[in-house]
This record gives structure tokens, sequence and C-alpha cells, in this order.
């Protein structure tokens, strides 16, 4: 099993028809499927009654392989089936689960097998009633491979009003949508079962931790890694990120800015001397630009500054509204931007991009572009040369304000450590959310940005 590939409906489709070329049947894969899926719910029901709704294709196959499964363990098993079976292997579940499907229940545990990969359209209004009134009539809600309704290549909800579910059973491999954002918030936990689909050639896969390293001993503060972070119009983004980037591994911090800043911390060396100079330093190692830099002629002038010395770069906040395809280095490799959903769909007019959901999105960009894309949100996307990774969700008390910045300067003392874009990206995000888990309920950006060294000694 790949456990961190995350496959499109047709690569699934493909990964099912390489193992049936391989000696498997769709009844093999479905009973393995339906087995490895009744034994979680087994252990999740704990004795209380099930309900399974179960559709016309194969996710419906399943539901019939749950329920002969649980009822032979003498589970309390009822089977809700509005539409009849019409693939071959739906109907020979259906006959070998010898029961009779009941018009409505009401129990503990629901478990849906409506629909899965093979959903095409939004639910008809009487099929989406059928699943919000049963997964109410029920405490605990299962989704069987995918909750139903719910786009899987993109993680677009299909319909209004689908249930929340308390665990979510993935098939053979994750899917885009186990990941995006919204359907995402609606899995509640998540579990892979493994039915035999090998490493495939899916450009996207699950974020997994970075190892970070501790200084060598000979190491100093240059050797660490200088980062300059440069300020703007509104000061407050920018101290933010320096300090943020101070305590992310880099050995020195400088922030740029005209502005006095009595509130800074010492360990952040500001300075307000002349960009080109900052830029020229042999030791630079990172750059950040655009958290509370303005967008004005002098904000323009600045970003086209910093992309004119090829040093490695974050951009950020109010660089990506400036940043055009005219302003991209000849070199952009060593350049990561930080969109969120705003302003990647901006980026994404910018550069003459068309493509519908952020994984797509992001690729495209990071193609057009030749920089490394981080397309931040609930949902973290990066994308670089033509692969994608998708991290797992962070907590949500990161939604207040500052956090964007502290996730930018996080990066950039990455890169003044020598991470590449796409590894600093990896190392910001997981450390990030990280920070945010140790930070606990209600923090501000600045009760995030204490609780960076912590995170990460998480991933040392
Ligand atoms: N393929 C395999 O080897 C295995 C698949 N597994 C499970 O099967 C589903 C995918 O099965 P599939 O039949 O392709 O799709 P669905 O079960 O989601 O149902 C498609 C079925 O429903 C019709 N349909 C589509 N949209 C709608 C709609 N809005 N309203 C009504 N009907 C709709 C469509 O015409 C098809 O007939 C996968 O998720 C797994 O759960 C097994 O697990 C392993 C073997
Ligand atoms: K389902």
């Amino acid at each position: 099993m790949a456990p961190n590939q995350i496959l499109t409906a047709a690569q699934m489709r493909s990964a099912e028809q390489r193992l049936i070329d391989g000696g498997e049947t769709v009844e093999s894969l479905m009973e393995r499927a339906g087995a490895g899926a009744a034994e979680w719910i087994w252990r999740l029901s704990g004795g209380r009654a099930v309900t399974v709704l179960c559709g016309p294709g194969n996710n419906g196959g399943d539901g019939y392989v749950i329920a002969r499964v649980l009822a032979a363990r003498g589970c309390d098993v009822q089977v809700v089936a509005p539409i009849a079976p019409v693939t071959d292997a739906a109907t020979t579940a259906r006959a070998r689960w010898n029961g009779t499907p009941v018009q409505r229940a009401s129990g503990e545990v629901f478990v849906d097998c409506l629909f899965g990969t093979g959903l095409a359209r939004p639910l008809s209004d009487d099929l989406a009633h059928s699943l919000s009134d049963l997964a109410l009539a029920h405490e605990t809600r299962v989704a069987v491979d995918l909750p139903s309704g719910v786009h899987s290549d993109t993680g677009a909800l299909l319909n209004d009003h689908l249930p929340d579910y308390d665990l979510t059973l993935a098939l053979g491999a994750w899917k885009c949508a186990h990941w995006l954002m919204p359907v995402s918030a609606k899995m509640g936990e998540r579990r892979l079962i493994d039915l035999g689909v090998g490493e495939g050639s899916s450009d996207l896969a699950l974020a997994q931790p970075p190892r970070l390293r501790g200084p060598a001993a000979d190491e100093h503060k240059y050797s660490r890694g200088l980062a300059l972070v440069i300020g703007g119009e509104m000061i407050g983004a920018a101290v933010l990120a320096a300090r943020a980037a101070q305590h992310s591994g880099a050995g020195y911090v400088k922030l740029l800015s005209e502005h006095s800043h009595p509130d800074l911390p010492a360990d952040v060396v500001h300075i307000d001397g002349d960009l080109e100079e900052a830029l020229a330093d042999e030791r630079l190692n990172a750059v950040l630009v655009g958290p509370g830099l303005g967008r004005g002629d002098l904000a323009r002038h600045v970003v086209a500054t910093v992309l004119g010395h090829d040093r490695p770069t974050v951009l950020d906040a109010d660089a990506l509204a400036i940043l055009s395809p005219e302003l991209v280095p000849s070199d952009p490799s060593r350049i990561l931007i930080t969109p969120h959903a705003g302003e990647l769909l901006t980026l994404c007019k910018a550069f003459g991009i068309v493509r519908e959901g952020k994984v797509e999105q992001a690729l495209a960009l990071a193609e057009a572009s030749g920089m490394t894309v981080l397309a931040k949100g609930p949902d973290n996307v990066l994308a670089a040369a033509g692969k994608a990774t998708i991290s797992p969700p962070a907590p949500q008390w990161l939604s207040t304000a500052g956090t964007g910045d502290a996730l930018a300067g996080i990066a950039t003392s990455r890169m003044a450590c020598g991470e590449t874009p796409s590894a600093a990206a990896l190392t910001a995000v997981t450390v990030h959310a990280e920070a945010a888990r140790l930070a606990g309920p209600m923090f501000s950006a600045s009760g995030l940005i204490a609780s960076i060294p912590e995170a990460c000694g998480s991933f040392l």
C-alpha cells in the first residue's frame, strides 16, 4: 500500500483495473474493502445498531458486504437501499447479503455507502433528503470511501446541507477530497483501508513531516543563515514575520524599515539603510517581501528590486498583488510564493490560468511562473515542478490576524538555513500547525510565535 499517495477518481479506477488485470476481480476487491470497513465500523459501533445506506454502484456494493460481515458478527444491521444495484459486483454483494432492505431506520451508527468516486452530478433532492434524514437520525456517522455528494477530485460540495461524519474510511488510496476544503472539514477522523494498490504515477501526495537538524558545533550566526525581512507601510506585519523568522532556525534576522520600532525585540536587528545595499550583502541567504508592504509605486519598486537580485525569496501578501509575469526573473527556481485563496485566484488571472480546484490551480501557477507555490489556507497545497503535496489540516485557531505573516517568516528562515523553497514551505506549514497545537485555543499571532521553538523541537 502507498499510504501517502493521493489519487484522482480516474487514477483510482486505473489502479483497480491494474489489480484486476493482475488476477483480482471487482468482487474480491469489494470483499476486501467491505471487510476492512466492517472492521472499523465494528470497533466504532461497540455493539450498537448499524444502518447502512446503499447506493446503486460499487460503493453501495461495499455497503452490502459491510452489512453481511457485521450481521455475521451478531451486529444488529439494517440496510436502506433507495436505488437497486446496477453493477454486477454490487448485485452479487446484495444477493450474498440475505436480508431485506427497510424504507427508513433510526439507530445509533449510520454508514454512508450511497456514492463514492463514481458520483457524476449532485444528488437529487430525494436522495439528498434521504441521506441527511438518515444521518441526523443516528448519533455516529461513517462515510465509506467518501461522503456522498462531494466531488472526489476537487473536494467541492455538490449539494447543500450534506452531513458531517465522525469517521471516513478511504478505500485503497486517499482521494483529493479527503484533504481539500470544504469537504475535508466534514470528514471526521480518516482511516485508509488497504486494497493492495501500489505506488502509482500520481502527482499528488500527503505531505510528510520534515526532519530538521540542529546547528553543527562550528556554526555561527551567519553560517546558520541571514534573513532579511522588508517592511513597508503597515510595519506590524513585517515585525511579526521577522520575529517568527528569528525563532525558526536562521542565525540572524534583519528588519529593513524606515519606521522606528521601540517594541521590536532586540533579537531582531532593525536597519533603515538602502535596500540595494541590504540586498547586496554577500552574507544574505533569504529575503521576505510583502507583509505590510503596501501596493503603491514605492512598493512596486521594492518588489522589482528584490526580484532583480536573484536571492532565495519569499513573496507574500502585498507582493503577490504586485507580482505579474513581467516581474518573474530569469531564474525563478529560488522563489516561494504563499498566496491565500483570493490571492491564488488573482495570480491565476494575472498568469492567464483557468483551472478547476486548488490543486490544479497551484500546479498550473507553479508551471507558468517557475516558482514554488504554497497555496495556503485550512488546506495547504504545495506545488512545484509538476508535483504537489497536501498537508493534513491545522488547528482552526490559526484563523486570526498575523498568522500568515508568521508562516512567511518561518519559510524565509528555513530558506536562510539553506532549505529549498519546497522544503522550506513544507517545514513552515508543519511547524506552523504544530505551534498552533502547542499554543492551545484563542492564541494571537504573538502566542503562536512564542510556540515556534518548541514546535521545531518536535521535528529535530
Ligand atoms: N471499482 C472497483 O474495483 C471497486 C470500487 N469500490 C467502490 O466503488 C466505488 C466506485 O464505484 P462506482 O460504481 O464507480 O461509483 P459509485 O458507487 O459512486 O456509484 C456510481 C453509480 O451511481 C450513478 N450515479 C452517479 N451519480 C449519481 C447521482 N447524482 N444520482 C444518482 N445516481 C448517480 C452512476 O450512474 C453509477 O451507476 C468506490 O468509491 C468504492 O467505494 C470498491 O471499494 C472496491 C472495488
Ligand atoms: K459514501
